[in-house]
């Protein structure tokens, strides 16, 4: 008897308005471990909204939810201090994930390819590079679920294959991740493409990945 994993994240029933803006109206979502998720949708139709409120930065009207394991988000506006250099915010969140050494810092930093950047504070970075910061600061306690708003914006053609070389080591390691997309062409990288109409989410299975093993 196979027994089912116990999923990394679980939304119920999720309720947000802005004022009389009812944005999300009752949005579902079950995350499993190794599953990538792309949240698509039209502007504004509540992508960020659902996003915060799984993350617990913004308070719900309504709903549920459920974590397995640490989480790490990178939402779409970096929340970075202009005055601090890139190695001081790497210190600190290190610091406050009580992590005892910054080899997962460094391991980012180099694959994200902004080590000649270390030293400059986070104000004087251009935005493609304030983004490889923010990526690496939601990424650094080795988090089990994931959520990524937009997390390639900025990003120069080499990084963004980079960007998916990392998301593909994490798919491997079972670590459960959402995205929010607006590239269709990226559709077959995910498992689950869950689109946000009306303030619902329809997830639907994408076509079963063939995973190849080494040594299989
Ligand atoms: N703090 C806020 N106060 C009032 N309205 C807000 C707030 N944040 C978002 N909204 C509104 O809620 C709706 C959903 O916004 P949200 O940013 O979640 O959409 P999105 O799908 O992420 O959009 P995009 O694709 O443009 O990033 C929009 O109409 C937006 O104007």
């Amino acid at each position: 008897m196979t027994t089912r994993p116990k999923p990394a994240l679980t939304a119920r029933d999720i309720h947000k308005a802005y004022g009389r803006h009812q944005v999300l109206r009752g949005v579902d979502l079950t995350v499993e471990p190794g599953q990538l998720v792309a949240v698509v949708g039209e502007n504004g139709s509540g992508k960020s909204t659902l996003l915060k409120s799984i993350a617990g930065t913004l308070h719900v009207d309504k709903g549920e939810v459920t974590l397995s394991g640490a989480l790490g988000y990178c939402p779409q506006d970096p929340v970075l201090n202009a005055n601090l250099t890139v190695d001081q915010h790497l210190r600190y969140f290190a610091a406050a994930h009580r992590l005892t050494s910054l080899d997962r810092a460094d391991e980012l930093v180099d694959l994200l390819g902004y080590a000649k950047y270390r030293e400059t504070a986070a104000g004087d970075l251009s935005g493609g590079t304030r983004q490889k910061l923010n990526l690496t600061l939601a990424l650094l306690h080795d988090p089990d679920v994931l959520l990524l708003d937009e997390p390639y914006q900025g990003f120069d053609w080499e990084t963004y294959l980079r960007f998916w070389d990392l998301v593909d080591q994490l798919h491997e390691r079972d670590k459960a991740v959402v995205v929010i997309t607006h590239l269709v062409f990226e559709q077959e990288r995910f498992d689950v493409l869950a689109d946000l109409v009306d303030g619902r989410l329809t997830p639907r299975d994408l076509e079963v990945k063939e995973h190849t093993h080494a040594g299989a």
